[in-house]
């Protein structure tokens, strides 16, 4: 496994903890692919981004108004209505990133930042788990609002809803066209995110692993500190154990955090994980200070999820810190789809009264689940009228729209995103 590669620790330990951590050792050990990332040109761009989160935070933990009069960005679940300002926003800004050449042009800007998970091992089993996959989020977001302007954010993938499917959960209307792309197996030849620049993404839904219930929710919000969810041992109440039977779940590319944030799906897994936690995190008075100390030395990579552990210098994020209220006010979340909300309005999902929960929706007809970009572009007939509306949005989404053209459903930056490349200036 080479999430526990020795060797990879082992470097990080002597390069970067014992020598002080700096953006060299940012980019070894956060970036895997080190040679690939290894540039002026990519660590400018991280470095802006990094700028643009913390001058946030500054403004936000300043902000005489506090969370809800400084317009904070929202996370909503990834079928919440209105589709065209949720979903489709955040589909569309990552087809940018994914054609945005401006930072390299042999890597696209979204490989740039999946790339960096590449190479995560350390931030993996163990309480640095949340607080880095936090940062490592809001700087993902950060790219996307440089590219398609301020405000959008990677949805929330409440996969209890899907998992509430029982025997069909495989059917989801997740993977279908109108998501995150179809076939369930294989590569992704339909959706937004098909035959893009770069990584291909590939599925394996449902071979092994599984979807996180509302009862393993329930059991992880009913401990009272924040060393009780990061003990792997106690699998019952570890949110981070409960966070990887999803990635295989959904299998392919996400299987492995070699190749997992490639997935556009990695970031509404993610946002997912964070919103439970940040309940959580909520639910304990203390939380500010409630630093899992004791589970320090868990697991075999520890060394990032010391409390000290700086992400990077300047200026200096520690784990502690991705645990206070700094970070977790750049972002509010939407309620979770329940049958008092009406399942956040979503055409998508339906209140099973019998057991007061929303349900996923299955994918429309095999028609939809089937269709190329080139199917979708050249128009199918005789379907419903939700995918009607669908191939319409996607008939516009799929020719790539040319930049600074206003959809009517909302207004795209004035810009270029392939031609001009990014500086700290956008971010
Ligand atoms: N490798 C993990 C699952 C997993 C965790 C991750 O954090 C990741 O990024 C990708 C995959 C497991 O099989 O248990």
């Amino acid at each position: 496994d080479i999430l526990n590669n020795q060797t990879n620790a082992t470097y990080y330990k002597t390069d970067c903890f014992e020598r002080g951590i700096n953006i060299i050792c940012f980019k070894k050990f956060l970036q895997p692919a080190v040679e690939t990332l290894n540039d002026t040109s990519s660590s400018n761009f991280l470095s802006a981004l990094w700028r643009k989160i913390n001058s946030e935070a500054d403004t936000t933990a300043n902000s005489r108004h506090k969370r809800q009069a400084s317009g904070v960005p929202i996370r909503r679940e990834v079928r919440a209505a209105p589709y065209e300002n949720n979903f489709l926003r955040y589909a569309l800004a990552v087809r940018r990133l994914k054609y945005h050449y401006g930072v390299r042009s042999d890597l696209n800007t979204y490989d740039i930042i999946a790339s960096i998970h590449t190479g995560s091992n350390s931030e993996h089993d163990g309480p640095g788990f949340l607080s880095w996959h936090r940062i490592y989020l809001l700087l993902f977001e950060a790219a996307l609002q440089a590219v398609f302007g301020q405000g959008v954010t990677a949805p929330y993938w409440d996969s209890s809803l899907d998992f509430a499917m029982g025997n069909r959960q495989s059917k989801t209307i997740i993977f279908s066209n109108k998501y995150f792309g179809t076939p369930v197996i294989d590569t992704i030849t339909g959706g937004f995110f098909a035959n893009l620049p770069g990584r291909t993404i590939t599925r394996a839904i449902n071979g092994r692993g599984g979807l996180i219930s509302k009862n393993a929710i329930a059991a992880v919000l009913s401990r009272t500190s924040h060393s009780q969810i990061v003990n792997q041992d106690q699998v019952r109440y570890c949110w981070e154990c409960y966070h990887d039977i999803v990635h295989r779940w959904v299998g392919g590319i996400m299987e492995t955090g070699i190749s997992a944030a490639f997935d556009p799906i990695f970031w509404c897994h993610h946002s997912f994980v964070d919103k439970i936690w940040e309940l959580f995190r909520q639910r304990l008075r203390n939380a500010p200070a409630d630093y899992p100390l004791g589970y320090e030395n868990h697991g075999p990579n520890n060394q990032m999820n010391f409390s000290n552990y700086r992400y990077r210098p300047n200026p200096p994020i520690t784990n502690q810190e991705g645990f206070s209220n700094r970070y977790a006010r750049l972002r509010e979340y939407d309620p979770a789809p329940s049958c008092q909300n009406q399942c956040s309005n979503s055409p998508d999902l339906f209140c099973d009264p019998t057991r007061d929960i929303c349900v996923s929706r299955e994918a429309v007809t095999s028609v939809a689940q089937d269709a190329t970009a080139d199917d979708i572009a050249s128009g199918w007939s005789d379907i419903t009228t939700t995918v009607m509306a669908l191939r319409k949005v996607q008939q516009e989404v799929l020719k790539d729209i040319p930049p600074g053209t206003p959809l009517n459903l909302f207004r795209i930056r004035q810009v270029d995103p392939q031609t001009r490349p990014l500086s700290a200036f956008d971010v």
